[in-house]
């Protein structure tokens, strides 16, 4: 299951630096100049999860796989780029493909680092990127209005649509983004078809300077102010310590260096653990004693939908599942345990699968 996250922001401001620091996969170049990135680099993320590690260590498995999230890494994006400015075009195309938005904003001064919107100001770079990908859906709901208001003067369905497309030209109108319009259901049918850029949930890395790592800075400040109303979550972090602290490949090296920063983690797993939450995820474990791992769902899914990322069969021959709570599980320490003190329980086709549950599907093919 491909769940992606894009990192979005104005060009030069550390997007590519993020993504190197997230990403296992191969490096996109990180260079002083706009528009380094022209191409989406792709990357998968390990999800840390000390959940996974404490379970491995009850039932020491040959393999401990955790679980992963895409992140893309999207081109720059200029003022004006709804109307083809920059990348214009291109660029909203890519960020039209994921499933939520990491936008970076620069909070560092650097002279030698350039920037085209003059003095630092996230509050306002902040502005630009959403009033563009408003605009741009602005573009999309007023082409597919004028389609819709010829079909409504005689199909009611059409109507119903004209209704909530004309809600969302309104809100676009005061600047708003779509997401936070709270349509229902039913509502959203609309404008599926549309995959509005505003409809994605939002975070925000404050990218500051070395010094500000751990205290932030009053551009950080600004921005986490002006998010306040909206209920999205800031990460302040330092975009350029996180690349080179993934860089290690020594443990003890990289001991040492986040020492020297008196860093306890690197702040790149609590922005993960964020994404996972923006993207409404949930985590289901396997352990068995070759592998203890870890699966990822969306909130809410059953038994058999969540028996489908492992495999497509485990879904069509689903028969039950033998699931252990996870506090369970670290109580009692295995599964002969749990078996024994009634905690193992067998569950059917509309179980609601847990955060943390631990499973066994049963099925025949
Ligand atoms: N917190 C930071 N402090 C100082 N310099 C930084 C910080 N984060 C990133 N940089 C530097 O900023 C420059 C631009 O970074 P990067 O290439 O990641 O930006 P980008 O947003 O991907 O740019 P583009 O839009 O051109 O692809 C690089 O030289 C990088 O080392
Ligand atoms: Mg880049």
């Amino acid at each position: 299951m491909a769940l992606k996250a894009g990192i979005v922001g104005l060009p030069n401001v550390g997007k590519s630096t993020l993504f190197n620091a997230v990403s296992n996969s191969a490096k996109a170049q990180a260079s002083n100049y706009r528009f380094c990135t022209i191409e989406p680099n792709t990357g998968l993320v390990n999800v840390p999860d000390a959940r996974l590690d404490k379970l491995a260590s009850l039932v020491n498995p040959e393999r401990v796989v955790p679980t992963q999230i895409e992140i893309v890494d999207i081109a720059g994006l200029v003022r004006g780029a709804s109307k083809g400015e920059g990348l214009g075009n291109k660029f909203l195309a890519n960020i039209r493909e994921v499933d939520a938005i990491i936008q970076v904003i620069r909070c560092f001064e650097d002279d030698n680092i350039l920037r085209e919107e003059g003095a630092i100001n996230p509050v306002g770079d902040k502005e630009i990127i959403e009033t563009e990908l408003q605009l741009k859906d602005l573009e999309s709901v007023d082409k597919k209005l004028q389609r819709t208001e010829k079909l409504a003067k005689t199909d009611t369905k059409a109507k119903a649509e004209l209704d909530v497309l004309l809600k969302c030209k309104a809100h676009l109108e005061q600047g708003k983004n779509i997401v936070t319009l709270g349509l229902s259901k039913e509502e959203k049918v609309a404008i599926a078809d549309l995959f509005l850029l505003t409809d994605k949930p939002v975070l925000y890395v404050a990218n500051v300077d070395e010094a500000s790592m751990h205290t932030g800075n009053k551009y950080s400040a600004a921005l986490i102010e002006a998010v306040k109303n909206e209920g999205n979550e800031v990460i302040v972090m330092t975009n350029a310590v996180e690349a080179q602290i993934a860089e290690f490949e020594d443990a003890d090296d990289k001991a040492m260096f986040m020492e020297e920063y008196k860093m306890t983690e690197p702040a790149l797993d609590r922005l993960i653990h964020s994404t996972y939450k923006l993207l409404n995820l949930s985590t289901y474990f396997t352990a068995g004693v070759q592998e203890v791992r870890a699966w990822t769902i969306h909130k809410g899914w059953k038994a058999p939908q969540a028996a489908s990322v492992i495999h497509t069969d485990f879904e069509k021959g689903f028969i039950k599942a033998e699931v252990i709570g996870y506090n369970d599980f670290i109580t009692l320490g295995s599964e002969a345990a749990c078996r024994e003190q009634g905690k193992l329980r067998i569950e059917g086709k509309e179980y609601v699968v847990n955060d943390g549950d631990v499973m066994h599907f049963r099925f025949n093919v």
